[in-house]
């Protein structure tokens, strides 16, 4: 069936496409009938931008790309451009690429601008799993976990939880247990730079044609998984070494295929993804506190009777100023997990009418399935 649908690509004028080197991208038949749409355009896959020229993986190799001008006047803002991982259509012209199109998302990780904007920034694009990279030691905590695991939900890609440095954990049975509850049906691997079982099962659960990226707080062991899934070789020759001024190839790859197979974007936006709300909310917790004892659930602190937060603002426990702060952050969705869990709970509520029924539905499953 997939040499069929690639064959019929072929005759639709997908002369540009070579099988074998495409799909090492991860160009599935999947994108391969969205492309077909655009008969007279070539298929490239963006591996880094900088300045708006694109870096381009195509069936012929690594080229830059620029967008069209009529790209840029259509846009309807900065969502609308190519980024890390996009599939992009393009035509070759007078020995420039350009980009004409991009192909619909199946995924897209955004992140809030700093500053008074707030504008969305794009990070990576059809990503179909994120490892979400935790340390067992000083890094371990679940409501940081909930965080990512909402950015990820968020973004259209699948979650996976990876505990890294198990060495330096007394009691990782217990943490597992924790994690299991926070991310349930996640899948979780357990990691150590000691040993090369934890990264090999990462890698083994990495499709040949799947994209994967790594988030994660700072100095939990990205970098150290990263470079072990990639080897060291591929890093140097997909760029750090590759400093060709004159073609615009300065910038780093930031998409890599591994050694066996798999695509990794590894951006560093990428991997600081949503740590600095997690602190914000963390300093908004005295509010979160008193809200519970507002007579109305769902209290939005404003003229509401019975409300704990205007009381202490009256008594002058904390300024008007502070709790405008807080709202802003929610609209921010800095407290999208709290939403997300909510959600997810009335989901579960709805299915199986409890948690605890759903774990038993659940072991029930895994119970017949080994029979
Ligand atoms: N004991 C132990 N140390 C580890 C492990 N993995 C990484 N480290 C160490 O932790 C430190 C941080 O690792 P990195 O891989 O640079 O962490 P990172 O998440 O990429 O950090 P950033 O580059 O800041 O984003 C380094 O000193 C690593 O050697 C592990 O499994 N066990
Ligand atoms: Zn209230």
């Amino acid at each position: 069936m997939t040499s069929q649908k690639l064959y019929s690509y072929y005759t639709l004028g997908g002369r540009f496409l070579n099988n074998y080197k495409t799909k090492e991208f991860g160009f599935t038949d999947e994108w391969i009938e969205k492309a077909g749409e655009f008969e007279d355009l070539q298929t490239g896959r963006v591996t880094s931008l900088a300045k708006g020229i694109y870096k381009l993986i195509t069936s012929q190799g690594d080229i830059n790309a620029e967008i069209s001008g009529k790209f840029r006047f259509t846009a309807a803002g900065p969502l609308d451009y190519p980024t890390v991982g996009d599939f992009v259509m393009i035509r070759q012209e007078a020995g420039s690429a350009i980009i004409h199109q991009v192909l619909p998302r199946k995924s897209v990780l955004t992140r809030k601008e700093a500053g008074m904007t707030q504008e969305n920034q794009l990070i990576a694009a059809n990503v179909d799993r994120i490892f979400i990279c935790m340390s067992l030691n000083s890094d371990f905590n679940l409501r940081r976990l909930e965080r990512y695991l909402t950015i990820t939900w968020d973004s259209g890609a699948t979650p996976v939880v990876v505990l890294t440095k198990a060495d330096l954990c007394e009691d990782v049975t217990s943490k597992l247990d924790a994690v299991s509850e926070t991310a349930f049906g996640v899948d979780i691997f357990v990691t150590s730079c000691m040993s090369d079982d934890g990264w090999q099962n990462v890698k083994e659960s990495i499709a040949k044609e799947q994209t994967v990226a790594f988030i994660g707080s700072s100095g939990v062991g990205k970098s150290t998984l990263i470079n072990a899934l990639l080897g060291e070789d591929l890093m140097d020759t997909n760029g750090l070494r590759n400093d060709d001024k004159g073609r615009h190839t300065t910038t780093r790859c930031e998409l890599f295929v591994m050694p066996d197979g798999g695509i990794l974007i590894d951006t560093p936006g990428m991997r600081e993804l949503g740590v600095q709300s997690v602190d914000l909310s963390r300093s908004f917790s005295d509010i979160d506190e008193l809200s519970t004892a507002c007579r109305f659930n769902d209290c939005q602190h404003e003229s509401e009777p019975g409300c704990a937060v205007k009381e202490a603002i009256t008594e002058g426990k904390f300024t008007d100023e502070r709790l405008h702060s807080y709202r802003k952050l929610e609209r921010e969705a800095a407290y999208a997990e709290m939403r997300a869990r909510k959600r997810e709970e009335e989901k579960i509520k709805r299915m199986f009418g409890s948690k605890s029924e759903m774990k038993k539905k659940l072991s029930e499953v895994k119970e017949k399935n080994r029979r």
